[in-house]
């Protein structure tokens, strides 16, 4: 037809006049589409729009939620109706994203072809269910009361795809896509919380009287495996909808309870001692939790497992040459676990106590002792407690310990060998020793000077020393013999302690001093598998000074000599008493002698460590402390022994490293999800271009931490964040399917990477 274009654009278009819109307004048409000069809507959802009564404001982004059936069949292609503009809608003429300069048109393009709605999603369905009948009247059942409607109450995520059935009741479980929700991670439910969604109901009368959606939409949905695979998919979930159209879930899982490792009292049981959190502390410096007290135990540690654990050795099967499994691509879970320990050890704080807030120049004390009895068994007459604490000086993290009473100090001088313990930092063996000082922090001044105590009254100061802090380590002590589950003795750990001890005594001795009181089994501490180290070295220096320049008596200091012959003896005792615990109870006799004999008779010890326990226990060694030459004894006894412990170390060396390649790219994540933070929150500051594309990125970031579990109750789930971003990251061709309260899209990983990719660049530029 000839159109005479000049004259056509004063003629109101007909479409307008019969249909009240035109769909090809933006598409070419000459004709006026404006009566009175209001524009004509091009869309007649629009027009339902803009008849519809107000609603309610929505949430900027759109919350992933349920639609209810009637939504579901009288649904209309609305994408987005109640927003400014729409974004998503496959029906509309207008989800042609417009040619834009940027290069993002072309991707975001594709995905007019892809957008599909509510309504076309399917139901996953278990294949062994009965189908459910088609329902023949309007979904009102006589049978159900209808379920009083909460429009504003939030609804549930896998119930949107419970809505539909038929297309999917045959297709196979598939736990490989992203919709796989494991059960495992709702504790909220095993703290008995209750069903917060009104219109949820878990009878199982719901289940038979639900009449199902007349829609068959299969056509237009990708395979079963990426669809459902975009949603939490509950296994042990039967759907229906009630006679109010609203979904009806019924659950036949019992909630799940988190791992034994991950109780709470296990958590405590491997750090601090519990009384220090408990609401009246017996400690001395922990005053009562002030605020509000949890009502119930919802905090749960960390979830240390977030892959699928190793099956047991007897079920796993050996890859073949070309083959790797997925355990290979991880660190090690116990590492994972332990490093996850030590993490959460070293962040713990408290925060209210009556401990100090500052102690010199060290701030954030939270009390590591595991014992009760502040009474110190190492220094007697001095209570002796452990703190770890951070530095104000290089904010790093350090155990300091405070030893009262300390009045003998009055001066400097019991500190001179502090300088040469701190040279000593460099040993492996060896707790570095940073700091040491009198204190008064400890001391209430306040109420000292209120009651007309003077300032400087050295009776209220504590000693402190400062060391290099490990987390979570025990000592041998507690990880040998008075542990939950003590680690057994062997002959191997024991050649592997005395030669680490003997690297520790050599390297103190060789700076003129000598460890003391720690070579005893509650002052060496156990930092890794086999690894020891001595902590608590030069307090006995600092007290033995003190006490001796307080005393009238001109007391001669002890020889050097004999200090070092004790440290061997001490080594002695220690292994003596280590190597013991082969023995049965009652072949653990006091006498020394006697000892070593049955340990020959009865323990599965060689003659070379029978005899290395002869000699270090030889009490000739103390009568003639300068006979005894610890060099010789490491050339003559340890040597041998000393490349097999070399070896184990190199091993072990290796295994961390190879692990740490592993997680070299692990912060790749984390890259990711900034980079889909910043564009999404600077979404309305920046000039993006598509606003399509971005509304793809938008909708995947809201969706991915939208998790519900069987009951519609939100849960936090990590597993389906880490999932989707791996995914997301790769770039993967799967399609996942992106849902918000009115509308869904197909995508694929790869092009919703695309656009991360491209307008992270644009918003750099
Ligand atoms: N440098 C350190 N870093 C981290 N933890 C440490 C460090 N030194 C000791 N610990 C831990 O602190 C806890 C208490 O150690 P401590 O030496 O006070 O033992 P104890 O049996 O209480 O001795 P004492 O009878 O002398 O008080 C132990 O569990 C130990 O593993």
């Amino acid at each position: 037809m000839n159109i005479n274009l000049d004259s056509a654009k004063n003629v109101l278009c007909k479409n307008i006049l019969i249909y009240g819109y035109c769909k090809f307004q933006d598409k070419g048409c000459a004709f006026s589409h404006s009566r009175g000069g209001q524009p004509a809507a091009s869309q007649p959802q629009q027009k339902e729009t803009a008849a519809r009564p107000s609603q309610e404001p929505r949430e900027a982004a759109p919350r992933a939620r349920t639609l209810n059936a009637d939504q579901v069949n009288g649904f209309v292609a609305n994408s987005f109706a109640d927003q400014p503009k729409k974004k998503f809608n496959a029906n509309s003429p207008l989800f042609q994203p417009a040619v834009g300069s940027n290069g993002i048109s072309n991707l975001s393009s594709k995905f007019s072809n892809l957008s599909a709605s509510v309504k076309d999603s399917p139901q996953f369905q278990p294949e062994n269910e009965a189908p459910q009948p088609q329902p023949s009247q309007p979904p009102h059942s006589s049978q159900q009361p209808q379920q009083p409607q909460q429009p504003q109450q939030p609804q549930t995520q896998p119930s949107r795809f419970q809505q539909s059935s038929g297309p999917f009741s045959s297709k196979k479980f598939n736990v490989s896509t992203p919709s796989f929700t494991p059960t495992g991670f709702d504790y909220s439910q095993a703290s008995g919380a209750s069903n917060t969604t009104g219109t949820l109901s878990s009878t199982p009368q719901n289940l038979n009287a639900a009449p199902q959606p007349n829609r068959q939409l299969n056509s237009v949905m990708p395979p079963a495996s990426s669809v459902v695979g975009s949603h939490s998919f509950v296994p042990s979930a039967a759907s229906g909808i009630s006679s109010g159209g609203q979904v009806q879930v019924q659950v036949q899982a019992q909630p799940p309870q988190p791992p034994s490792h991950m109780t709470p009292s296990n958590i405590m049981g491997t750090g601090v001692n519990p009384r220090f959190f408990n609401s009246v502390s017996p400690h001395p410096h922990v005053g009562s939790m002030r605020g509000p007290q949890p009502t119930q135990p919802s905090i749960y540690p960390l979830q240390y497992h977030l892959y699928a654990p190793a099956p047991p050795p007897h079920l796993s099967v050996t890859p073949q040459d070309h083959e790797s499994d997925a355990q290979s691509l991880f660190i090690p879970n116990d590492l994972r676990e332990s490093l996850h320990r030590k993490n959460e050890a070293s962040l713990q704080t408290m925060q209210h106590s009556n401990l100090p807030d500052h102690v010199n120049s060290y701030h954030s004390l939270v009390p590591i002792d595991k014992s009760y009895d502040p009474i110190s068994k190492s220094w007697p007459g001095k209570t002796s407690l452990l703190f770890k604490c951070f530095s104000n000086a290089d904010g790093n993290l350090y155990a300091l310990r405070k030893i009262e009473p300390c009045t003998e100090i009055v001066d400097e001088t019991p500190f001179k060998t502090i300088k040469r313990w701190r040279s000593l930092s460099s040993n492996a063996n060896i707790v570095a020793l940073r700091d040491a000082f009198t204190t008064m922090a400890f001391s209430n001044n306040n109420l000292l000077l209120a009651n007309g105590a003077h300032e400087k009254d050295v009776s209220n100061s504590s000693l402190c020393f400062v060391y290099d802090y490990y987390p979570n380590s025990s000592t041998l002590l507690e990880y040998h013999k008075k542990g939950v589950r003590p680690a057994p003795v062997t002959e191997d750990i024991l050649w592997a302690y005395l030669i680490q001890l003997v690297n520790a005594i050599s390297a103190a001795h060789a700076k003129k001093l000598a460890v003391r009181s720690s070579i005893d089994l509650s002052k060496i501490i156990v930092t890794g598998k086999n690894r020891i180290k001595l902590s608590a070295c030069g307090i006995s220096d600092v007290l033995d000074s003190a006490a001796a320049s307080s005393s009238n008596t001109t007391k001669a200091e002890t020889p050097l000599e004999l200090l070092k012959a004790q440290d061997c003896c001490s080594l002695g005792k220690l292994l003596l008493e280590l190597s013991a615990m082969q023995l049965p109870a009652n072949l653990r006799t006091p006498a020394v002698a006697t000892l070593i004999k049955n340990l020959q008779n009865s323990s599965q010890l060689s003659d070379s460590f029978i005899q290395v326990l002869r000699i270090l226990n030889d009490e000739h060694l103390i009568q003639e402390p300068w006979d005894f030459d610890l060099e010789a004894f490491t050339r003559e006894h340890l040597t041998s022994r000393m490349m097999s412990v070399v070896n184990n170390l190199e091993n072990s060396h290796d295994a961390i490293e190879s692990h740490l390649s592993s997680e070299l790219e692990n912060a790749r994540l984390f890259r990711l999800m900034t980079k889909i933070n910043y564009i999404v929150n600077n979404a309305a500051k920046l000039d993006l271009g598509n606003k399509n594309s971005l509304r793809i990125i938008q909708v995947f970031q809201d969706n991915l931490f939208n998790s519900v579990d069987s009951n519609g109750k939100k849960v936090i789930n990590m597993d389906k964040v880490l999932t989707n971003l791996n995914k997301l990251d790769c770039g993967i061709d799967e399609k996942t399917l992106l849902v918000t309260d009115d509308e869904c899209v197909v995508v694929t990983y790869r092009e919703i990477k695309e656009l991360v990719d491209t307008h992270f660049r644009l918003m750099r530029e």
